[in-house]
């Protein structure tokens, strides 16, 4: 690039991408697909061959990210999951609710798995008093549609190592998701984490 085009904004400049050889999740790691506007939801099916648990989707998600952590269901081979929320009044089981089980009844959030393939179907909170009830958790590439909104960015980075990933390839890692625009956390968003703090604020009475 010239410095004329430089001083006058002519070409633009964009860097190649220098971690395009490290996989995060396949629905991120061609580049993050914008949602489609007025998308309204869709169903998700679980990968068992014969009698899938189906759960319907009545609105399109939020808070779409990748996440690290060592209990979120992920793919064959991926090293993220992929999760986003939904009000829990807009999720239905549909078909072969008796093949899901939780999978850990002790954590906050109760991943519903099915007993055939072990994907996770969705994730409920039913504390009433935990910031995130109301919110189920759900992995959208599950869904024969497309159109869902798009990761935004990654949580829980840090807690790749305990799934055995070598801490060495932090910086590489850490490098892709930057890349993709998935701004990496160790642990939730800034906005996310500013609506926990708040609501535990509340609980407290130190603020209305
Ligand atoms: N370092 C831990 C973090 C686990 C964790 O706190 N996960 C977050 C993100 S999904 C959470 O909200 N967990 C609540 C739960 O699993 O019920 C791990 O990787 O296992
Ligand atoms: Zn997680």
């Amino acid at each position: 690039m010239g410095i004329l085009d430089k001083l006058f904004g002519g070409e633009e400049e964009t860097a190649a991408p220098k971690y395009s050889h490290v996989k995060i999740h396949p629905q991120v790691d061609n580049g993050v697909k914008p949602a489609t506007p007025g998308f309204s939801g869709g169903s998700l099916k679980c990968k068992c061959s014969s009698d899938p648990v189906v759960v319907v989707l009545e609105a399109q998600t939020a808070h779409n990210h990748v996440c690290g952590c060592t209990k979120c269901w992920k793919p064959e081979g991926a090293i993220f999951s992929q999760v986003a929320v939904v009000g829990r009044d807009k999720l239905k089981v549909t078909e072969n609710a008796d093949k899901l089980e939780v999978v850990d009844a002790s954590a906050a959030i109760q991943r519903h798995a099915c007993k055939g393939c072990g994907v996770h179907m969705y994730g409920r909170i039913e504390d009433t008093g935990h910031p995130f009830h109301g919110l189920d958790f759900v992995h959208t590439e599950l869904s024969p549609q497309t159109g869902w909104a798009p990761a935004e960015f990654a949580a829980f980075v840090s807690s790749i190592i305990e799934s055995g990933v070598d801490p060495d390839r932090m910086d590489e890692i850490r490098g892709r998701l930057r890349e993709l625009g998935l701004e990496p956390y160790d642990c939730l968003s800034p906005p996310l984490m500013d609506l926990i703090a708040t609501h535990v604020a509340k609980q407290k009475g130190v603020l209305r």
